[in-house]
């Protein structure tokens, strides 16, 4: 599938009022909307991914997969800050006719949404059958859940939370200073803070795996060494990985986004909040998440109205949710079966 852009002329106004002049929505679709527009499979992309839903969770969807072209209509969106199309801090700012870097304004995950939300509108689309995201994604699919109770008639979050917790915070703020503290940031040019970014890359994958995974992909065979070990070159691997696919403007904004995220700005409190969720709902967590510990899905379960929990095993930890394809697969599916029941009472089912 080839890549679309929307491009919605009009100003974009931010949670925080600022506004951009215009957006441009990057997104994918797969297969074609049915007649009565019921088959519309939305999905929420996390931190670093983009709209091709095919490549970074083929496993889950693809042509042979639980979520095809032949069965659903699949759209994804690229997020706002995110360059793989969207408007992003690499976007000509048509103000001073160069590059925004750090005059983008800050988002928030709410402004994600308000941007699918217009492109679901420009696609005609009414109803969401499904809308599925993880852990970044999972913030916007909740979000969206409580902006459009009736648009959303299931929904499943994977690996993700109803309020950013101080330690992801924590770990965002350390991956900023990371960045921060390579001065080429500040220049304003296409490859600024790329060291700062490899850096903060190796930071982030120490809450995106486990000790297990570790342990178990990155031992030494050779007991006299001294230095040069395994796990060292694949944080230096991992960091040069993402800077060949990212910059650290988009990644800088977009962690801002994510420690954003609290359901209960502007509603009282978290739980009324999730009260709000009218779409049957499965939250998966996996056992060791680091990132977003298993309390947080259980916490989404017991809090939103017709909501299933299941927990799975994964020795990633929380970049599971992007692995796990097999085990998601059974699940979802299992889902979308007893879909049809209507489920108005709340099942904890702990797998
Ligand atoms: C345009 C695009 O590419 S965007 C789409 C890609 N990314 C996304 O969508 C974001 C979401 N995806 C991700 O975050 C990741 O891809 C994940 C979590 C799904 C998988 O992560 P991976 O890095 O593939 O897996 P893993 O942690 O096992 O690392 C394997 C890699 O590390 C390398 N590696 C492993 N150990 C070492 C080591 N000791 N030293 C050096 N390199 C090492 C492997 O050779 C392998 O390299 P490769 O990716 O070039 O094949
Ligand atoms: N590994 C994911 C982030 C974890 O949610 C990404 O790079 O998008």
């Amino acid at each position: 599938m080839t890549i679309k852009t929307f491009q919605y002329k009009s100003a974009f106004k931010l949670e925080s009022g600022k506004k951009l002049r215009s957006l441009d929505i990057a997104y994918h679709t797969y297969g074609k909307l049915n007649k009565d527009k019921s088959n519309v499979i939305w999905v929420c992309h996390a931190l670093t991914a983009n709209s091709d839903v095919f490549d970074w969770w083929a496993g889950l969807f693809g042509k042979n997969d639980l979520f095809n072209p032949k069965d659903y209509f699949i759209v994804c969106a690229n997020v706002i800050g995110s360059h793989y199309g969207t408007t992003s801090p690499l976007s000509i700012n048509s103000v001073t006719g160069l590059p925004y870097y750090l005059a983008f304004p800050e988002f928030t995950i709410r402004d994600l949404v308000a941007a699918n939300e217009l492109l679901a509108d420009a696609l005609e689309i009414e109803d969401i059958e499904m809308l599925i995201g993880g852990s970044l994604g999972g913030q916007q699919a909740l979000e969206w859940s409580i902006i459009a109770p009736e648009r959303i008639k299931n929904l499943v979050l994977i690996a993700s939370n109803a309020k950013h917790s101080p330690w992801g915070i924590a770990f965002n703020e350390s991956q900023r200073l990371a960045i921060t503290t390579d001065r080429t940031f500040y220049g304003n040019a296409k490859n600024g803070g790329a060291k700062g970014l490899r850096a903060a890359r190796s930071i982030a994958l120490l809450s995106y795996r486990s000790y297990q995974s570790y342990d178990i992909t990155q031992q030494e065979k050779d007991a006299k060494k001294r230095s040069d070990f395994n796990a060292a070159a694949y944080q230096r691997y991992q960091g040069d990985k993402l800077l060949k696919r990212f910059n650290a403007y988009s990644y800088y904004y977009l962690t801002k986004a994510m420690d954003s995220h609290n359901v209960a700005r502007g509603r009282n409190s978290v739980k009324e909040a999730l009260n709000l969720v009218k779409a049957n709902t499965l939250v998966i967590g996996i056992k060791n998440d680091l990132l977003f510990p298993i309390e947080e899905q259980q916490f989404l379960a017991r809090n939103i109205n017709s909501a299933q929990l299941v927990e799975i095993d994964s020795f990633y930890g929380h970049d599971g949710f992007l692995i796990e394809t097999g085990v998601l697969t059974q699940h979802l599916a299992a889902f979308i079966k007893k879909d049809s029941i209507k489920l108005d009472s709340k099942i904890l089912k702990i797998a």
